[in-house]
């Protein structure tokens, strides 16, 4: 298929406008009978579809533009080198205005001193008594069972180490203000420097991914993408990247139709300050939507894009339909041709033609990617690379819309209709590359976008993670631009869901992670990038430095960059850049002047800012030669030979790509923040069933192991890491291998009790306090988290469970798959979480019965049903009298009943919609053990008929 690279002009590479102010494209229902069988329906469909002629790897021919600086930056270069902002940064005098400008844009927040002492202290108590309770274990062995001691010896030992390592890295949260109304100040008022108030904010790419239209429905994208074009940003300083591993049409058309819904969505949302912007949930908002509502045409407005967005759903959910319709009108017709063909050519008519299954685009083209029927080259694993700009990039002043209803589905008088750049990319995929999964879709974006519009920021999104709170880029920013904000690398936001039921059965919502973990390691240098919800700093993405020593470091190496980039020999001679970066010289050309654009403004006390107003010149227009070189970095060999994922972007060898990303950077000296908003910044889906639960924490504890099997394990760490800060690594990666002990430890109960034996020789008193001490300092220190995080205790409580759960499961399954990869090279696959909403109305968590078998439920249900039967043969021995000590009898039972508490919520999912009365589960399976066990005891009497008598508490 021969490629189109132009770029329609601003404006016409939209869908055609109907007289109702709606945009149609030819890809919907009315197909069937508006399809010329000639092929000609390409005429009036509005996308052209950009992919590198390719197919045979070849590099494209070098576009012949070499550029000073592309993108938004005015930027000099002497000044650059000169050091000219350094001199304007030290101190002169300050006018009112200046001063008022100096005011930060960000506070920390200590948390109260009371609680967070008696929080140190309680443990370092818990530490101390946890030391004296273990050597007491060590010296007191169990003689009469000498290897129930040692299991339980062993398993207390490491959960003590595995504690302290979850521990140490709590003892110094944080918590952080911004302050909106500075960044407005300083970026967006008149000012000397830029005297239209035109704002002077950095550019800001956005990365959305997506793999599979049938897991991650396009609805939900649609929306996500909805989202961010309504954000509150700068519009020509906001530029949306769609990435798309699947390579299908559904996702390319959904876009499309998101796209022309966008220009009645996005003014609309500006017009009435609509919050959340998503279409989806605001509309689903339980409540009045008219409150705080201030103009009277908002009902009917309202109205009308509801009404509109009713629509965009339908059409949304009929694509997949209309793609396959008008695919078959095409092959059938493509199979008379080849008949025809036939006939015409005098062959045997008798054999059978093999005329492709193709899919086809609206414009009677075959589509580039992915086919329903999958072909050669047109496979998930083996497709064209494609880039289509569904939006132009907007011009830089404001472009106000009118009251002509024929043109505009509302009045859109005084309101800014322009709408942010809007990019499909779907990499190139061939057989015998590595993908590398989700580093590698968002590594290909970091090079589109850079050639594309190279926003000094990127901010990461998963499909499903939308923007809950408008103002949430500008939140980031405010770290970003603050004194100190250059040696920032990310700003990490909690990760905040939606659809989960009440109770958080399994945890869904990680509370204790997000409100505990992260707050904790933003106290030291920064919480861990978690894959979504985070602002990266486009440089610290290049594997920089962060800027020490005065910047010189910095600044050499971004000086260097540039002129190699224009210097042909140089770039050649050094062979450095190419091995790093790849090919593009617009790619490392765009590299420095993103580190410009991404510092904050030179003002007394920055001392390496870029001046005030640099950043409010128009953006180069995007050009053919552009669009090309977009598609050229996006091609599978693209990174032969380079180090993307390597050094550079998202790391490459685990499925966990994002703590490994993040740890580099923080090995690197780079800060992080950990962003909380009073409302939340953005929103996504869990699983809520336990099923695709235990999948979810199988693949994060597999991509664990890998970390600690791989050279990012923190034991290798530098110096540039805290100390409680490389504990917190080193948790990430050996918290899966706690599942081993977890398990044993589960079996103990039930083996006490059928030997007869206990973990310790007998209940003494010092086992006992010790037992108690330990155990209510872990619920103290429990509370004062709660206190200090703001989580309810039921949710510390249901992470306690799923600790339980999913390392008796999951991360056990982690452990050996990981062991095969490190052993024998197995390969581990990405496996989706799928991400459907709530499509059942009477029962939004209909969900959460969904019961699907898996192999990971096979130990924990046994170790229910041991631990039950062991009760049960316990109670039975007791009625026979013939258990020699009563103390072990209860300390067996109680062990085991404790067991049974932490699986809980498994023993209801497994239940399925019967679940709901649960407890029915406990009752029902401990009578059938009664009967088990009172025939096993009627079987084979316990030797020992004498025990009542010699047992008892014998301290
Ligand atoms: O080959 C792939 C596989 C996945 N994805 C995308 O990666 C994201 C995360 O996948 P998901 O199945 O939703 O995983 P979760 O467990 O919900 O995600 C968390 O954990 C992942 C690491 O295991 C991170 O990549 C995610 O960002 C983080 O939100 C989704 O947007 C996918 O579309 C790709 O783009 N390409
Ligand atoms: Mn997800």
């Amino acid at each position: 298929m021969a490629s189109n690279p132009n770029v329609p002009p601003p404006g016409q590479n939209n869908p055609r406008r109907t007289m109702s102010g709606r945009f149609v494209s030819n890809s919907r229902d009315d197909h069937d009978q508006s399809m010329d069988m000639t092929g000609d329906v390409s005429a009036d469909f509005p996308y052209t579809v950009h992919i590198p002629p390719t197919p045979d790897n070849q590099p494209m021919s070098e576009p012949n533009t070499p550029r000073d600086a592309y993108g938004n930056p005015v930027w000099s270069k002497d000044e650059y080198t000169s050091g000219a902002a350094d001199a304007n940064a030290t101190g002169e005098p300050t006018s009112p205005s200046q001063t008022k400008k100096r005011r930060p844009l960000t506070r920390k927040v200590s948390i109260s001193a009371g609680i967070i002492y008696s929080y140190r202290a309680l443990a370092l108590l818990r530490l101390v008594v946890l030391g004296f309770f273990l050597t007491w274990r060590v010296k007191n062995p169990n003689r009469d069972a000498m290897w129930l001691w040692g299991m339980s010896v062993v398993c207390e030992l490491w959960f003590a180490f595995s504690w302290i390592l979850d521990q140490l890295p709590k003892l110094c949260p944080v918590n952080r203000l911004t302050d909106l109304a500075v960044l407005k100040d300083k970026f967006e008022k008149p000012s000397p420097e830029n005297p239209r108030g035109r704002p002077d904010l950095p550019g800001m790419d956005v990365f959305v991914s997506s793999a599979d239209p049938e897991k991650e429905p396009p609805l939900i994208t649609a929306n996500t993408i909805l989202s961010i074009l309504a954000a509150d940003y700068p519009v020509e300083k906001l530029a949306c990247y769609l990435s798309d591993d699947g390579g299908a049409l559904l996702s390319f058309e959904s876009l499309a139709e998101a796209a022309s819904f966008a220009r009645a969505w996005v003014p609309f949302c500006r017009k009435h300050a609509i919050e959340p912007r998503n279409p989806e949930t605001y509309f689903l908002i339980r409540g009045d939507p008219t409150k705080g509502k201030v103009r009277t045409d908002f009902v009917k407005d309202r109205r009308r894009v509801k009404r509109e967005y009713d629509e965009l759903k339908v059409r949304i959910n009929g694509l997949t339909d209309s793609i396959r319709r008008r695919s078959d009108a095409y092959n059938a017709h493509e199979e008379i041709r080849a008949k025809r063909h036939q006939i015409e050519s005098g062959a045997d008519p008798s054999i059978p033609l093999n005329v492709p299954k193709a899919t086809w685009m609206a414009d009677g083209t075959h589509w580039p990617g992915t086919w329903v029927i999958s072909g050669k080259e047109h496979s998930k694993g083996d497709h064209a690379g494609i880039i289509q700009v569904m939006l132009a990039p907007p011009s830089c002043d404001p472009v106000m819309g009118s009251n002509d209803l024929e043109e505009n589905l509302i009045d859109t008088t005084d309101i800014d209709v322009r709408l942010p750049m809007l990019v499909y990319v779907s990499r190139e995929k061939r057989p015998g590359y590595d993908h590398n999964k989700k580093a590698g879709a968002m590594n290909a974006l970091v090079r589109t976008s850079a050639v594309m519009s190279n926003g000094p920021f990127i901010l990461n999104l998963d499909c499903d993670h939308y923007i809950f709170n408008s103002l949430a880029m500008r939140e980031a920013m405010c770290f970003m631009m603050d004194r100190g904000g250059d040696r920032i690398c990310y700003v990490q936001f909690p990760q905040r869901f939606e659809g989960v039921d009440p109770n958080d059965r399994y945890a869904n919502r990680n509370t204790v992670f997000f409100d505990i973990n992260m707050r904790a390691l933003d106290g030291l240098q920064g919480p861990v990038y978690v894959g979504t919800g985070c602002c990266f700093r486009r440089i610290a993405l290049y594997g920089f430095d962060p800027p020490r020593g005065g910047h010189k470091k910095l600044k050499k190496k971004a000086a260097l960059l540039a002129q190699m980039a224009n210097d042909e020999d140089e770039f050649e001679s050094r062979g450095l850049l190419p091995k790093q970066y790849g090919q593009s010289k617009i790619f490392v050309a765009s590299i420095p002047v993103a580190e410009f654009a991404g510092r904050p403004l030179a003002e007394p006390g920055i001392p390496h800012g870029r001046p005030a107003g640099a950043l409010t010149g128009p953006r180069e227009p995007l050009d053919a030669a552009t669009v090309a070189e977009a598609i050229n970095v996006i091609s599978c060999y693209y990174e032969d030979k380079t180090e993307w994922g390597g050094r550079v972007g998202w790391i490459y060898g685990s499925v966990t790509e994002d703590v490994v990303t993040g740890f580099r950077m923080h090995n690197r000296g780079w800060k992080s923040i950990y962003c909380v908003t009073k409302r939340d910044a953005f929103r996504g889906t869990a699983p809520i069933n336990l099923t695709d639960r235990l999948h979810q924490v199988l693949r994060w504890a597999t991509g664990s192991v890998e970390i600690f099997f791989s050279r990012n394990n923190a034991i290798f760490a530098n110096s540039h890491m805290k100390f409680l800060q490389r504990v917190a690594y080193l948790n990430v990666g050996v918290y899966p291998f706690t599942s081993i002990f977890l398990i044993v430890y589960c079996f103990l109960p039930a083996l006490s009790l059928f030997s007869g034996q206990f973990i310790v020789q007998n209940l003494n008193v010092t086992f006992l306090v010790y037992l108690l001490v330990i155990s209510v300092c872990l619920c103290l220190l429990a509370i004062l988290e709660v206190k200090w995080s703001g989580i309810t205790l039921e949710e510390w409580w249901r992470n306690e469970q799923f600790w339980v759960i999913g390392g008796t499961s999951a991360h056990l399954a982690a452990v050996l798959q990981g062991l095969l990869k490190v052993m024998a090279g197995v390969d581990i696959s990405f496996t989706l979480t799928s991400k459907s909403g709530a499509e059942d109305m009477d029962d939004e968590f209909a969900d959460l019965y969904v019961v699907k078998w898996t192999a990971l439920m096979i130990p924990p249900i046994t170790i229910m049903i041991v631990n039950l039967i062991a009760i049960a043969v316990a109670i039975s021995r007791t009625i026979y009298a013939v258990l020699p000590q009563w103390s072990k009898l209860l300390g067996g039972v109680f062990f085991s009943l404790w067991v049974l508490l932490y699986m809980y919520p498994f023993a209801k999912g497994l239940m399925g919609r019967r679940g709901r009365t649960p407890t029915i589960v406990y009752v029902w399976s401990g009578m059938l053990a009664i009967v088990i066990s009172l025939l096993w005891v009627t079987i084979s009497p316990p030797e020992n008929s004498t025990g009542v008598a010699t047992g008892g508490f014998n301290p």
